[in-house]
Formats: structure tokens, sequence, C-alpha cells
């Protein structure tokens, strides 16, 4: 059989990673019409590229369906419990650089430390008689990062894209978010909390720890991993 490997079937993050691996003398790309998810891989024998939105790639690896995977490290640990079990970080690839971060309104003043959004969430129940509502796509780390840090007042609205927009919507008045030149937090009127970094990202190659490997995908594995690392 042949190694499976997954990689992020558009944008930056697909385009980086063909450079990334082209440096390495591996040449991946998309054949195909510009809408059909399909790829090859030349440069190196007996691997099959897999095309596939940068958020399926932790369950894929997790369930062993592929052998390898780029995606970031946010993605990873919010989508995978225990990921540590589940998968295993080769490399970490030098770009998608974003920290997740928990922002407030810019006209928030009294607003600048985690200590401070505790006891505005306090008021803001008091005054408007539900919870101060943090708009993400994060649940889980932003769930135990305000766990581990005594906040507890605030009630989490899931949103999957636009996430800055919410607090103009008025559908939330806090983000956690990641940024990268600020500048969609910036363009909302929003300002970063100053000791709520949750994490910081960046596009990593993985290896699943669950994927089964006969003795041709071992091989072809080693040769990868000697050109990659
Ligand atoms: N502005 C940015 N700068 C750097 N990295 C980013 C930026 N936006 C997203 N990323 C990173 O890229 C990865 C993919 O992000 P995201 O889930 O938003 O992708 P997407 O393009 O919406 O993909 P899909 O919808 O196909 O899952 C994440 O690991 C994220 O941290
Ligand atoms: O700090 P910046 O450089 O402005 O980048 C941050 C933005 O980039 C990502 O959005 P993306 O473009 O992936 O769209 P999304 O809102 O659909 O996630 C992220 O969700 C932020 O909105």
């Amino acid at each position: 059989m042949t190694l499976k490997l997954g990689v992020p079937s558009k944008g930056r993050l697909m385009e980086k990673t063909f450079e990334w691996f082209g440096a390495r003398g591996i040449t991946l790309e998309r054949t195909g019409s510009e809408r059909e998810y399909a790829g090859r891989v030349d440069g190196i024998e007996g691997v099959n590229l897999i095309l596939l939105s940068a958020g399926e790639i932790p369950r894929e690896l997790a369930a062993g369906r592929i052998h390898l995977g780029v995606t970031g490290t946010d993605l990873i640990q919010e989508k995978l419990a225990l990921w540590e079990q589940l998968v295993e970080p080769v490399e970490p690839l030098g770009f998608g650089h974003a920290d997740l971060i928990i922002a407030v309104p810019h006209c928030w003043v009294d607003v600048d430390t985690l200590d401070d959004l505790d006891a505005a969430a306090a008021a803001f129940r008091a005054t408007h008689g539900h919870r101060m509502r943090i708009a993400t796509k994060y649940h889980r780390l932003v769930r135990e990062f305000l766990q581990a840090h005594g906040v507890a007042d605030y009630a989490l609205i899931d949103s999957q894209g636009a996430t800055e927009g919410t607090v103009a919507n008025e559908t939330a008045e806090a983000i956690a978010d990641i940024t990268s030149s600020g500048e969609t937090l910036r363009a909302n009127h929003l300002k970063v909390i100053s000791d709520a970094l949750v994490l910081q990202s960046q596009a990593t190659l993985w290896r699943s720890r669950t994927a089964e490997t006969d003795d041709d995908e071992a091989a072809v594995m080693e040769k990868m991993l000697a050109r990659l690392t």
C-alpha cells in the first residue's frame, strides 16, 4: 500500500506547504480541474497525496486514515482531546504563525487584563441578566484557558468564521480567535486582553500514532522523514 499524506486543500496554507516540501525535493501538486481535489507527488515513490480541509486533518490523523498531515497546532489541540496520544509533531514548518487570543471592544477602557475581564463579566451579568458572550470556534482551548485562570462568568457562542464581526453585530461582547498581523482586530475596534494568550500556533507536520503501517509504508516513511527532518 502507499503512505498517505494529508495537506490543506486551498489558500496560503496549501501554497506554503507545497513550497516547503518542494524545497526538500518532494513536489506536491494539485491535478485535474481547479475545483477537483486530486493531487500528485513527485520525487519520492509510494506516497499518496490527500487534499483536505485544514480543520479535518486532525481527525483524519487521529483515525489513522492518513499517516502524515500538515495543519496548525491550534486545530490539533482544539479538535483532539488527549492529542499527544493520537499524533506526534514531526517538524514545525515556520509559517502559518498565529496567536489564539481573547479580545474585547476597544472602548472598554477599564478592561485590559484577565482580572479586569473577570470583574467586567460579573458586572455585565448583574446589569444585563445574562452572561458575557465570547464568540469563538476554539471551544475546548478557550474553556480550559479561562478555567485555569479563574474566569467563570461567561458563555461561549459558536462562530466558525468572521468572528471579529460578532461584537459589532451584537451577538457577542468579546471574541477568542487567532490573530496574525492584528489588522482584523483593529478594523473591528477590538483590543487584546494583555495576559490572554491562549496558544501560539504554527503550521506543523504531524505523524499519526494510530495509522497502521505495513512494511512498504514503513520503508517510505523512513525515507520521507530522512528528507524532511
Ligand atoms: N491570518 C492568519 N495568519 C496565519 N495563520 C493563519 C491565519 N488564519 C488562519 N491561520 C492558520 O491556518 C490554519 C487553517 O485555518 P482555518 O481553519 O481558518 O482555515 P480555512 O482556510 O478556514 O480552512 P478550512 O475552512 O478549509 O478548514 C490554522 O492552523 C490557523 O491557525
Ligand atoms: O491578524 P490578521 O492578520 O488580520 O489575521 C487574523 C484573521 O485571519 C483569520 O481569518 P481568515 O482569513 O482565515 O477567515 P475566517 O474569519 O473565515 O476564519 C482569523 O480568523 C482572523 O480573522
